[in-house]
């Protein structure tokens, strides 16, 4: 058992020592390591880092330590010794001043949850959701291509009721979009992916959880399952794992096992990630960050295209065991016969590779850019889907097809069901929600989405989405802009 004391003489570069749940460890040889980078960990030395770590990380990260970094057990009676952490920053949504946000009946819109969440986030949670890529042109026009497309309204018809059900890989949801999978919400709240998914169960719509969640995909599961316990099993919420394939392989199949065995209903391996994009305001932040500690010797993020050069959740810098950016086609095949479920490609973002994804065998594709936060200038979803429709539209009724990326209003969700998409993922809106009104905000985002798709129904003229058809949308301006083979020859071989 050590003494709060000694722990807290240990808070340098030479020696740094710290508390995670009771348990210190000496991480002075981890400095360099830490993906996280070096800063935040000198903020902690000689303290308990245990609330701040719970953050970023599921519980299970402390086993990628050397087991030689275990010291002991700290006492509890000297707790009150060891130190406080440098400017650790106190703001979270768990001891926001609630004054500040205004009451969630406010929030009408899907956008309304931005500014809130801003307000109760810490400056590094808000730079972490809002970030994209380079100069912001790919998230830019993720929003921008929704405004493209018009509908063509027909009217007198009955749309006394609507119906707004649609099944996902089988499994019915009470809503054509669901929640994408965003990393870390432990820092976005208190209670982290949980509150999410209690929010998600409450309004029977599927969720995609994260392979860099702040929770165990175990606790993410129970967490469902427990919510559905209370509703007495009566919602038809399912969660899918989103698969980061890490390089090592046995990790890479312990993970598939895990996910399986705790019930998860598909897999949405991502596949537009093989390096970080550049995350410019996260970089900026990282750089801030380590001239406040004094690191003015950090090491140069690693060359892209470098093994393991991969940060799942965060600003570029490398991680050991995640993504290789050597994964190809050929890798789908042991992970069919390791998985044996459903199968969804995320981050498509072309015609040939919508192709592919068939031929290799997948259930479903996600036309993705990632929230514009990969690669600089990319399609946005609706360009994509666009593309498969007039290069490859064999691809409709063999996949399911899903689309994320700037979906703001539930208006847009029927946009993308009659140019044949199956359902929706929605990102930063439900982060934000979540940031400002925990699962109660996930609800009302949800409302509000939905409200707007069913108003926009009727005004279509529909009442159910296997109505939706390709001629209630004008999407002339769009199809302009989307890509042409240089020669016919060339689309030949699409
Ligand atoms: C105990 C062993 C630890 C391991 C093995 C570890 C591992 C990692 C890894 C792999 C990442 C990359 C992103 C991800 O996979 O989520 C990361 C990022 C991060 N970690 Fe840790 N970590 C540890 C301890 C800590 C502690 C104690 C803290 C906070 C006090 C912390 C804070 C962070 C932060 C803030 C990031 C994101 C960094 C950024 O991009 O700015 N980590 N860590
Ligand atoms: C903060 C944040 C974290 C994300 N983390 C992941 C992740 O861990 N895995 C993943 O496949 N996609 C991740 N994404 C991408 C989302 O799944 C989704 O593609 C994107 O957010 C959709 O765009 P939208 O935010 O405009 O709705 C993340 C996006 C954000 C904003």
């Amino acid at each position: 058992m050590l003494d709060g004391a000694e722990v807290a003489k240990h808070n340098s570069k030479s020696s740094c020592w710290i508390v995670l749940d009771s348990q210190v460890y000496d991480i002075t040889s981890f400095l360099a390591e830490h993906p996280g980078g070096a800063a935040i960990l000198l903020k902690h030395g000689g303290a308990d880092a245990t609330t701040e770590f719970n953050k970023y990380h599921s519980p299970d990260y402390v086993n990628d330590l050397p087991k030689r970094s275990h010291l002991g057990i700290i006492n509890p009676a000297t707790l009150g010794q060891l130190n406080a952490p440098k400017s650790a920053e106190s703001k979270s949504s768990a001891s926001a001043d609630l004054n500040k946000i205004p009451h969630i009946s406010l929030c009408v819109s899907a956008t309304d949850f931005e500014a809130p969440a801003k307000a109760v986030l810490s400056h590094k949670a808000w730079v972490y959701a809002s970030s994209s890529a380079n100069t912001g042109l790919s998230l830019r026009k993720n929003i921008d291509d929704w405004s493209l497309i018009n509908f063509r309204p027909r009217v007198l018809r009955n749309v006394g009721d609507v119906d707004m059900r649609m099944s996902i890989l089988g499994h019915l949801s009470e809503l054509p979009f669901y929640l994408s999978p965003m990393g870390t919400m432990g820092m976005i709240h208190s209670g982290a992916e949980p509150e999410m998914v209690k929010g998600a169960v409450r309004k029977g719509i599927h969720m995609v959880v994260s392979t860099a969640s702040s929770k165990t995909t175990e606790q993410i599961m129970e967490s469902c399952i427990e919510e559905q316990k209370w509703l007495n099993n009566a919602s038809p919420t399912c969660l899918f794992f989103q698969y980061y394939i890490p390089v090592n392989r046995e990790r890479a199949i312990a993970l598939l096992k895990k996910a399986k065995a705790a019930g998860y209903k598909g897999i949405w391996i991502t596949v537009d990630t093989p390096v970080l994009g550049k995350r410019t305001a996260d970089r900026q932040l990282q750089a801030e960050e380590a001239l406040s500690v004094g690191l003015l010797d950090v090491p140069p993020a690693r060359e892209p295209g470098e093994e393991n050069a991969f940060a799942p959740a965060f600003g570029g810098r490398a991680v050991p065991g995640q993504l290789s950016p050597h994964t190809t086609w050929g890798d789908l095949k042991w992970i069919r016969e390791e998985w044996g479920g459903p199968i969804v490609l995320k981050g498509i973002q072309c015609a040939e590779d919508a192709k592919l994804a068939l031929e290799s065998g997948c259930q479903g594709i996600l036309l993705s850019n990632h929230g514009g936060r990969q690669i600089h200038s990319a399609p946005s979803a609706l360009m994509t889907l666009l593309e498969i429709r007039t290069y490859c539209p064999e691809v409709f009724g063999e996949l399911e097809i899903f689309l994320d990326g700037g979906v703001r209003d539930g208006a847009d969700v029927l946009k993308a069901l009659c140019l044949g998409a199956t359902a929706v993922g929605v990102g930063r809106p439900y982060l934000y929600a979540l940031a400002a009104y925990g699962a109660q905000g996930i609800g009302r985002c949800t409302d509000i989405l939905a409200e707007e798709l069913a108003t926009a129904m009727r005004l279509l003229g529909i009442t159910s989405l296997d109505q939706a058809r390709p001629d209630m949308v004008n999407a002339s301006r769009l199809i302009n802009e989307m890509w042409r083979p240089e020669s016919p020859a060339v689309r030949s071989h699409l």
